[in-house]
């Protein structure tokens, strides 16, 4: 083991198993994770790490071992595939899921044991606009069939992943039938026998390389009535529709997967900070001090202000995800009951934070990658791997600024019900008080108050005074003259800024009130101070907020970078240990800077040497082009 990394785990301060207890929800959930990852994976035969043709063999294996709790379904598959996507993804995460949301108790029986399908909604026209998504879906009560038929180039459906070009069964959404409302159709295609049927591969894309995206244009194809998901909405043989509860039911899926994506930015972000605060114990460079040995570059200030926050942002987002997926089980428990009270407050929080979460991850995971140099730029670090495959995120399942913007129009909603006099409740019931918070600057002192709770409550006054800020913009544009979907646009750039400090309040207060839950002390203590620098790097990044809320004042400013520079220090020498903690595997980190071991080295040196194009002393191409060219000159 590098003797750099084996110092930096001596006087640990804290349990490093009871903290990845709590990530993991217990020790039980730990040593399930664990054994999923050592016995039914590495320890497994039949394994062939990660090469295409062990799809089958995962499938086949998840039954075998009767695996199927979807976060366990995601532990073997994260061991299975390492950090890449792979291409039952989809399956997985919105096609099995969709299936068990909409399908009747009869359709359920019939298909989910069954297939392995893809989920075509987004159009080559339309992804955002779900209104207006062209595809037809026309019932004939003669034949007792709906024909299916994509009437513009525009409607032909476009990026489906995991379009499996022999057997397409696909979950897709159609154009209302009726008022507003959409139907999702499960259509097992087996395209021998469906003329009317035109599929492909819509072309190389940034990365997801894995997952097969494709296009699907349908000529006036027949499809039994049956195949429409009838849970929560029905065409009965006559052709007569039964209506759902909501229109808004056919979303489901989408946010279920923005809940899901909110925990696994945490994931990957704490993947980028395991190998980049391992490499910088063993990385040396430069001089601090003249004549002196050469550092290790997480000894540096700056090194230290790149990753710490990114650090104690990954725990507070693995909290967020843990919350995130809490509330989404407990109110669509309550949906499948028929109580759709909840739902709206679901949507908001699921859009905002699955927006909020990704956009900071997604830069967090590119200033792991130039903090590691040179070597973090090389495909052996894995992090351009893992940014590749992770940015898509904050275009997938929801745009992040329209997300926001969603958000937005519940907050909006919500402030205008607090001026009507209602009371709220919920995540919202901060904007109870915006009428009536003394927005005065804190005490004159030039100190900061660093109580937990303090910081907390400086971040609800700060969005309390976004969602106002934004909701005057709106009456001035009203004011104005400006109708009200122009006084809503020209007012977009607050609204974003509004739902961002929410959703920044809300991670904090999650966070927080996991720190409260924390009974060792040695790792309450350890939660508490990366939950302060995850408040206080926040307070730094913005200060204009903080003064214009009136709970900060000039001269407490300086205070703040000082606080930070403070943090940092203290978290200094835990930073290897609180990596430990996430406990990702070697094989699944698939990281030469990442190693558990710290010999990065060595690892890279074996790495490069198996390249392909290491295959020979001379490669192939100097023989076949450059001697010719040679005897020529
Ligand atoms: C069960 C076994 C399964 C195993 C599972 C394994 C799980 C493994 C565990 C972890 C894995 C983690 C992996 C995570 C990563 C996954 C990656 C997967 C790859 C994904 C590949 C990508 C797929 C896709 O992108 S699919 C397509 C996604 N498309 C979208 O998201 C479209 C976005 N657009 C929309 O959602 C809508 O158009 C809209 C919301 C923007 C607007 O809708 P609209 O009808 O126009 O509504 P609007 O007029 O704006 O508002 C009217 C009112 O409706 C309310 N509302 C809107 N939406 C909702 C909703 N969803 N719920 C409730 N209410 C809603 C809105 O607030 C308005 O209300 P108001 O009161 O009038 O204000
Ligand atoms: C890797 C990957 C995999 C995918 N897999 C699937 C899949 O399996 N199945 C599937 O159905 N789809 C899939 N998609 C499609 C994805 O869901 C859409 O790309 C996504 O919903 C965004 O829609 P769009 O592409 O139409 O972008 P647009 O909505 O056209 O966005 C373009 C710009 O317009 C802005 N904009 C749009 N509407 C508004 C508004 N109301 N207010 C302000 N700004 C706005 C956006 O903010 C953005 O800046 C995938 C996409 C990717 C990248």
């Amino acid at each position: 083991m590098n003797p750099d990394i084996l110092r930096e785990r001596q006087n640990a301060t804290f349990d490093i198993e009871k903290l990845t207890n709590i990530l993991d929800g217990g020790a039980e959930r730990t040593n399930r994770r664990r054994e999923i990852r050592e016995v039914l994976v590495l320890n497994d035969p039949d394994f062939d790490y990660g090469t295409p043709t062990s799809l089958p063999t995962m499938i086949l294996k998840l039954r075998e071992y009767g695996i199927s709790d979807p976060v366990e379904i995601n532990w073997y598959k994260s061991m299975y595939w390492g950090t890449g996507r792979e291409a039952l993804g989809l399956h997985y995460v919105m096609f099995l899921p969709t299936l068990y949301t909409q399908c009747d108790s009869e359709q359920f029986n019939k298909w989910v044991p069954l297939i392995i399908g893809t989920y075509a909604q987004t159009e080559m026209g339309h992804g955002t606009h779900l209104r207006g998504l062209e595809t037809t879906a026309t019932f004939d009560p003669a034949t007792q069939e709906f024909v299916m038929h994509s009437p513009t180039v525009t409607s032909i459906k476009w990026w489906p992943g995991g379009r499996n070009p022999l057997f397409l069964p696909l979950i897709f959404l159609s154009i209302p039938l009726s008022a507003s409302l959409f139907d999702l159709f499960l259509s097992g295609f087996a395209l021998p026998t469906c003329s009317g049927i035109v599929i492909g591969d819509i072309g190389p894309k940034f990365g997801f390389d894995a997952v097969d995206n494709g296009y699907l244009k349908l000529e006036h194809v027949r499809i039994p009535r049956e195949n429409m998901l009838m849970k929560y909405a029905q065409v009965k043989p006559d052709g007569s529709y039964v209506k759902p509860l909501s229109s808004k039911l056919t979303y489901g899926t989408m946010v279920f997967i923005r809940s899901l994506i909110v925990g696994n930015a945490g994931i990957v972000l704490s993947q980028c900070c395991t190998i980049a605060i391992r490499y910088s114990a063993v990385r040396h460079q430069s001089e601090i001090r003249a004549g002196e040995a050469e550092p290790q570059i997480l000894d540096y200030q700056t090194q230290q202000h790149k990753l710490f926050p990114l650090l104690a942002t990954a725990y507070a987002f693995l909290f967020a995800g843990q919350y995130m997926i809490d509330t989404y089980n407990r109110i669509s428990g309550d949906i499948n009951q028929g109580d759709l009270s909840e739902m709206p407050e679901l949507h908001a929080l699921s859009a905002g934070l699955k927006a909020f979460t990704t956009w900071t991850a997604n830069t967090g995971i590119e200033v792991c990658r130039m903090s590691c140099g040179g070597h973090g730029y090389s495909r052996s670090s894995a992090l351009p791997d893992i940014y590749v495959e992770f940015t898509p995120s904050c275009t997938y399942e929801g745009e992040n600024t329209v997300m926001m913007l969603q958000t937005a129009r519940f907050l909006m909603k919500s402030y205008r019900q607090v001026q009507a006099g209602q009371q709220l409740s919920g995540a919202v019931s901060y904007l109870n008080k915006v009428h009536h918070r003394v927005m005065a600057p804190q005490a004159v002192s030039s100190q900061l108050d660093l109580n937990l709770n303090t910081l907390v409550d400086l971040y609800e006054i700060r969005a309390a005074m976004l969602v106002e800020l934004a909701a005057q913009s709106i009456q001035q544009e009203s004011a104005r003259g400006k109708c009200q979907e122009d006084s809503w646009n020209n007012s977009t750039i607050d609204l974003v800024r509004a739902s961002d400090a929410h959703c920044h309040y809300m991670v904090l207060k999650m966070f927080r009130d996991k720190v409260d839950q924390i009974e060792d002390p040695g790792v309450h203590s350890v939660m508490s101070t990366l939950a302060h620098l995850y408040a206080i790097h926040g307070m730094g990044n913005f200060t204009g907020d903080f003064l214009q809320a009136g709970v900060l004042t000039g001269a407490q400013v300086p205070s703040v970078s000082k606080c930070l520079k403070g943090l940092l220090a203290e978290v200094r020498p835990s930073a290897v240990l609180l990596v430990d903690a996430f406990d990702h595997h070697d094989k699944m980190l698939n990281s030469v800077l990442g190693r558990h071991d710290g010999n990065v080295y060595e690892a890279m040196f074996e790495w490069a040497r198996s390249s392909p194009l290491n295959r020979t002393e001379v490669h192939e191409s100097f023989h076949k082009h450059l001697k010719p060219l040679q005897a020529k000159l």
